[in-house]
């Protein structure tokens, strides 16, 4: 439904790029003009992904863990060098595990808040750094999650994601002098590989989700990358530091908490 060239002459980088919805916004920005580039930690299905991707357009790949700042700086390196520049920049690695706060230990804890949080700003800063200040021009998504009412069952994710929802309006008011725009993207539950992680019993918790959905459907994968095309696109150029759910109203309906009682028993 968009113009087939929206992206034409844009650069993107989207952080795990590799697999899933990461995977299907690279798909689509490529589609419609972009050349992208894709990171993740694990190098071989980054290259199949890329490999993949190649066919709709030009796409490189580095690995990169974006909780270390020096191979975010290194990511920046591949970019000045293929492109020359930087357009949009969509913070979609991310992921979590199921388990009640009180049996979080300290490492799995800061391991979900540094992987959300502390690496979404790193890319993030280096990003603009780099390219959007100096470019006076930049574009940030981030992909977040539905926690406007907390996240029972996740509290790591949930407190990350409130951080990233929050750094979203911080920085899209500091860098506007930049005619850089930062908006967030929250997905409710999606059908995609990351779902895939959950083992039982979290699975037949999902399906129940299904259930107790207002559409009694998950997302797609495409409903995502639809929502990240626009706010990355001209079509949003008087839109910043908000945040577009894509959950089929998950944020306004249902009871989590009794869900994790299920879970629980
Ligand atoms: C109880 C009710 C549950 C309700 C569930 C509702 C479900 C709704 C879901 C719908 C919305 C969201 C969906 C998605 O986001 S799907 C995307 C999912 N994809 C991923 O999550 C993949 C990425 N995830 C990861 O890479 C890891 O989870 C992590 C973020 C932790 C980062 O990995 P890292 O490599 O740094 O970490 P380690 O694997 O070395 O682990 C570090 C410590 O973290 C603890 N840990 C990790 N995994 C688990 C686990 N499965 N269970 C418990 N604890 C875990 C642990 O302390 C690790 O240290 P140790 O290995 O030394 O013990
Ligand atoms: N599917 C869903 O229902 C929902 C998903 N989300 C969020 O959307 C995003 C994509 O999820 P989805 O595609 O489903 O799941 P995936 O698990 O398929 O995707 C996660 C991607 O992030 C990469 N990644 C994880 N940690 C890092 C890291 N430290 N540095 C670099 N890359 C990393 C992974 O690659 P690698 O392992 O190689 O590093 C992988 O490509 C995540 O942030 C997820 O939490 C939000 C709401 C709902």
């Amino acid at each position: 439904m968009y113009v087939p060239d929206l992206f034409a002459g844009k650069t993107a980088l989207v952080t795990g790029g590799r697999s899933g919805i990461g995977y299907g916004i690279a798909e689509a920005l490529l589609k419609l003009g972009a050349r992208v580039c894709i990171c993740a930690r694990k190098p071989e299905p980054l290259a199949a992904a890329a490999a993949a991707l190649a066919k709709h357009g030009t796409c490189v790949a580095r690995p990169c863990d974006i909780r270390n700042s020096e191979e975010v700086e290194a990511l920046a390196d591949l970019i000045q060098t293929e492109f020359g520049r930087l357009d949009i920049l969509v913070n979609n690695a991310g992921g979590q595990f199921p388990g009640l706060a009180r049996q979080l230990t300290d490492k799995g804890w800061n391991a979900v808040i540094n992987t959300n949080l502390n690496g979404t700003f790193y890319v993030s800063r280096i990003m603009a750094e780099r390219f959007f200040i100096p470019q006076q021009e930049g574009n940030i998504v981030n992909i977040i999650v539905n926690m406007l009412r907390g996240f029972p069952g996740m509290a790591h994710t949930g407190a990350a994601r409130a951080g990233v929802e929050n750094l979203t309006k911080s920085l899209a008011q500091e860098w506007a002098r930049y005619h850089v725009r930062v908006n967030s993207v929250a997905p409710g539950t999606i059908i995609s590989s990351g779902l895939e992680t959950y083992a039982e019993p979290v699975k037949a918790l999902l399906d129940r989700m299904k259930q107790d959905n207002l559409m009694q459907r998950h997302g797609t994968v495409e409903e995502v990358a639809n929502a990240v095309l626009f706010l990355a696109s001209p079509l949003a150029s008087y839109t910043s530091g908000t945040t577009l759910y894509v959950d089929g109203m998950d944020h306004l309906h249902g009871n989590r908490m009794r869900m994790v009682d299920m879970f629980r028993k």
